[in-house]
């Protein structure tokens, strides 16, 4: 008989897309080297948001369609924790899990890929009239259209590399998405792009960082995923969920955020805009690093005074839909 008892594995929940395995792996690296002892293995889970491929992300499955499934992974124990695109979670709390992990975070700004073989463009303006871009967030699209309000923008769905295949088919003449998903899936280096930084389009909120959650009575996980998590970045986009969910825009919402750390002030800048980006609201807001959620309540009041309800709609919808 063998006494000696091979230590649990830590069990990953994650969606089967590249960019979300991707993200498992990283965070299985980061457990790796935590060394907690314990083997870790990677449970795929599919989920509403990668099943429907047609229809656009706002008219069906709403508010976490992309994280509840690998969600219930976890409240079942068929894992131990679930690895998110932070900007895909819920601002409300999943009942029985707390977000006891938020990593390194990866480029945070949104690109402008163009397709295969075009030639390189310096700013906006060197788009044609009429440009058609592909994009599924009000956000993005809102934030373009402020600058080029001739833009034809157009929806898209299905994953990273489904997208750029229309991109390359002819259907769009850029496509937006985020520098994060496309640096770890390594695709930016075959083609032409432009990076989209603020003050001309701010990122959502959590933007290429990741959210790891656990049941919340865990206690052994909650260690493990506090181990690898960086203090800064939990920081920061704690004022920006905070920011979020004070706007009670979990909705389909033109806003995007931007928080700056320098020693330990925290500054959050956020926008909210119209849907056709005739109208754009900015505020900027400082605290102290360890009043994170303050400010970004403070960025939320802000933002409401100045008039920015009359610009959100409420309704279904994710944080930020892609
Ligand atoms: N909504 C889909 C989604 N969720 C996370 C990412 C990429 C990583 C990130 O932005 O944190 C993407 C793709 C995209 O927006 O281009």
């Amino acid at each position: 008989m063998n006494q000696t008892a091979e230590p649990r594995p830590l069990r990953i929940a994650t969606r089967a897309s590249k960019l979300a395995l991707w993200q498992a792996e990283h965070v299985s690296a980061l457990l790796e080297a935590q060394g907690s002892g314990r083997p870790i293995e990677i449970v795929h889970i599919t989920s509403e948001g990668d099943r429907d491929l047609t229809s656009p992300l706002s008219q069906f499955g709403g508010l976490g369609v992309f994280t509840r499934e690998v969600q219930k992974a976890v409240l079942d124990g068929r894992a131990d924790l679930a690895v998110h695109s932070l900007k895909d979670l819920p601002t409300e709390p999943a009942p029985g899990l707390t977000l006891a992990g938020i990593p390194d975070r990866g480029p945070l700004y949104d690109v402008l890929i163009l397709p295969e073989g075009s030639e390189p463009i310096e700013s906006l303006a060197d788009l044609p009239e009429q440009a058609r871009i592909g994009t599924g967030s009000l956000r993005r699209r809102a934030q373009l259209l402020h600058q080029r309000s001739d833009l034809e923008m157009l929806e898209v769905r299905g994953n990273v590399q489904t997208r750029l295949k229309k991109l390359d088919s002819g259907e769009y003449d850029a496509l937006c998405l985020a520098e994060a998903g496309m640096v770890r899936l390594e695709l930016l280096a075959e083609r032409n792009w432009l990076l989209l930084s603020p003050p001309e389009v701010y990122p959502a909120v959590g933007q290429g960082a990741l959210g790891i959650e656990c049941r919340d009575d865990d206690t052994e996980t909650i260690e493990i995923l506090g181990a690898i998590s960086d203090p800064a970045v939990r920081a920061a986009t704690t004022a920006e969920r905070s920011l979020l969910s004070h706007l009670r825009a979990g909705c389909h919402a033109p806003i995007g955020s931007l928080s700056r750390l320098e020693e330990n002030q925290l500054t959050l800048e956020a926008v909210v805009l119209s849907g056709d980006g005739q109208e754009r609201i900015f505020v900027s807001e400082s605290g102290p690093l360890e009043a994170a959620a303050e400010t970004g309540i403070k960025a939320a009041e802000a933002l409401l005074e100045a008039g920015a309800d009359r610009l959100i709609s409420p309704g279904p919808g994710s944080p930020e839909a892609p």
